[in-house]
């Protein structure tokens, strides 16, 4: 008697498709008798079942098989050739000549299947979600020690750094199945652009180029990147070659290749080493337990630049993904909150509010001692060392600077430094002398400024760097942020343009009606000027925009002061608006300066502008 589902009976009969409805059958000369040729004769359903039979056998032979060069030559489109090549893998075809992930714009010959200690966890050569994921489930109680490290103020090591930032590149390609290429086009604006959206943080990717893509990290992957992007990454920042990729390898410059760094964490783990391609083909197969929409909803997230994703696609696809995925979002609650107390994010409110309810408690001071065990828990804080930690690295900051604003004209010695350490009774937490010395800076002055190649530089080529464009939407339009931390004192960037008579530029301020402006009027002298940077792009810097012009207002928290300065460029005398910053400035911190003009003075009587009392 037969009974149940086809996947009951016996796997190894002889499936043959028949020609005339095109269906697998377990028995075609029964099939074409009661079905498709029931009216032929005997003869006739003979020739038919031959005929199916050599048509199964030659697709066995030849139309399991495919080449990926024959492909691309069918379809030029690279997006819908992944996608092909996904799905024809997912059905068990095989594909020969696919190109390697690093060589992405040139297929080339490489692997068909992938070989080594990964064979055994492939299914028709497709591995595994959860194994392609384990990397990311065996590296995270490092990953959340080093933040806990950074947090408390100490410093990485550089194989440790550079580990932590192989593990955040891992993060985007094998739980949001970014492809390489793409991870290493991430830039710094992108991710200040990124936005909280239905519990996730959306973050675009490629904006502005085909592979424009959104992604919806978990708050706890949020963090931890945002670990990187303030404590790691500013350390990479290199003055002679700014760039603006989020990923950045110690001597400055964009990382090149995501796919090493993901072998070499794999080696450094010892795990087989697993690949995007692997995992996008993983998804595709642990997909297939979704319902129709939801597999539609998957794939567009996998396939960036498909078609204009919207922030909540994101997130419902991101969250699909997450249920496919052994490393559940319960698991990112609870170390979440691990690193929430570490602090790493600018959109951790609750950890946040609670350091500022401890220190609104325990305020900071040059003399104040951090409280007791004993007193945090009796004005109900959590008995650990976090935010006593937190507390005596604030301390330790407002320590340093009150060391420096005391010697502003000269270098002071270790001696003096130490004396005046002694003076203050500081018997802990307070910088060596030998730190001081290195921070300590003269305050600018014109010949300071001329001798300082680094800054010359920076002026002629318009290359100051830990600076970032973000938007911060219909309000303020684009700001600038600090993607490093700057010292009091130091000179953030100058506000570029062409220096022209000030009557002229009020007069192009005339024709600006009550449109944003981007003139910079200043006095040199007894000369009255402006610093046109309206007049976009400049002429000698065509293809880029530059930050002076972008630098938002704040009359009441500004953080840089603009002054005037007289310097030789390229040996020509040169008036120039520099920037220099009013107190630490911190990473991701906006760049603000007072612009000088009130809502009842000069344009903003009439325009009523309340943003310039900010
Ligand atoms: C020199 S532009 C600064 C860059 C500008 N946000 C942009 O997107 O190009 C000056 C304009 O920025 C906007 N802006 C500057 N500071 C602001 C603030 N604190 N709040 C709101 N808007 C501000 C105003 O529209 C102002 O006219």
């Amino acid at each position: 008697m037969l009974t149940g589902t086809n996947a009951d009976r016996t796997p190894d009969r002889h499936l043959v498709h028949c020609l005339r409805c095109h269906k697998p059958q377990e028995c075609i000369s029964v099939h074409l008798a009661r079905v498709c040729m029931r009216s032929s004769t005997p003869e006739e359903r003979a020739a038919e079942v031959q005929s199916a039979k050599a048509s199964s056998k030659g697709w066995v032979r030849y139309g399991r098989n495919w080449d990926y060069n024959v492909i691309c030559k069918l379809i030029p489109d690279r997006c819908s050739q992944a996608n092909l090549v996904n799905e024809l893998l997912r059905r068990g075809f095989f594909v020969a000549n696919q190109p390697s992930e690093t060589d992405a714009e040139a297929p080339s010959p490489t692997r068909v299947v992938p070989s080594g200690p990964t064979q055994k966890f492939f299914l028709f050569g497709i591995a595994a979600l959860k194994d392609c994921q384990t990397i990311l489930r065996v590296a995270k109680p490092e990953i959340n020690r080093m933040c806990q490290d950074l947090e408390m103020g100490r410093k990485l090591g550089h194989r440790e750094s550079t580990m932590y930032r192989y593990y955040c590149e891992a993060t985007l390609v094998f739980a949001h199945m970014l492809r390489p290429i793409a991870v290493e086009s991430l830039t710094d604006s992108d991710w200040l652009d990124r936005f909280e959206h239905s519990g996730r943080v959306v973050i675009g990717v490629g904006r502005g180029t085909d592979t424009n893509t959104l992604l919806a990290l978990t708050q706890w992957e949020e963090a931890c990147l945002q670990v990187y992007f303030s404590k790691i990454r500013p350390g990479n920042i290199c003055h002679e070659k700014p760039c603006n990729a989020f990923f950045l390898v110690s001597s400055g410059e964009a990382v090149s290749s995501v796919s090493r760094d993901l072998k070499c964490l794999h080696d450094l783990h010892k795990l087989p080493h697993f690949t995007s391609q692997d995992v996008r083909r993983a998804v595709g197969i642990a997909a297939q337990k979704l319902t129709e929409p939801q597999r539609q909803a998957v794939q567009f997230y996998l396939d960036r630049g498909a078609r204009d994703v919207g922030p909540q696609d994101a997130v419902d696809a991101a969250v699909l993904l997450d249920s496919l995925c052994v490393n559940s979002s319960d698991d990112d609650h609870q170390s979440f909150a691990e690193l929430a107390t570490a602090g790493g994010s600018s959109s951790l409110p609750t950890a946040r509010k609670d350091f500022s309810a401890f220190v609104t408690s325990f305020p900071i001071s040059l003399d104040g001692q951090p409280p007791s065990k004993k007193q945090r828990v009796k004005y109900g804080f959590p008995e650990d060392r976090t935010f006593y930690d937190k507390w005596r690295v604030s301390q330790y900051a407002q320590r340093r600077e009150y060391l420096l604003e005391h010697f502003k004209v000269h270098k002071p010695s270790t001696g003096k430094l130490s004396r005046l350490i002694r003076q203050e009774g500081w018997k802990s937490n307070y910088p060596k002398p030998e730190e001081i010395q290195r921070l300590w800076k003269p305050s600018p002055s014109n010949l300071a400024i001329e001798s300082d190649e680094a800054i010359m530089k920076c002026l002629s080529e318009q290359t100051w760097t830990g600076l970032a464009i973000k938007d911060f939407g219909a309000k303020q339009g684009r700001g600038v942020v600090a993607t490093r931390p700057f010292l009091k004192g130091e000179i953030v960037c100058d506000y570029h343009g062409k220096v022209i008579p000030a009557s002229v530029g009020k007069e192009m301020m005339r024709d600006l009606g009550d449109q944003a402006g981007y003139l910079f009027f200043f006095k040199a002298g007894q000369r009255d000027l402006c610093v046109d940077a309206q007049t976009f792009p400049c002429t000698c810097h065509p293809n880029s925009d530059t930050f002076g012009r972008l630098i938002n207002h704040s009359a009441k928290m500004p953080n840089l002061k603009p002054f005037y300065c007289s310097v030789k460029l390229s040996g020509v005398k040169t008036d120039v608006i520099l920037f220099k910053a009013l107190s630490d400035i911190p990473v991701d911190t906006q760049l603000k300066f007072d612009y000088g003009v009130r809502r009842t003075s000069f344009r903003g009587e009439g325009l009523n502008l309340e943003w310039l009392d900010e």
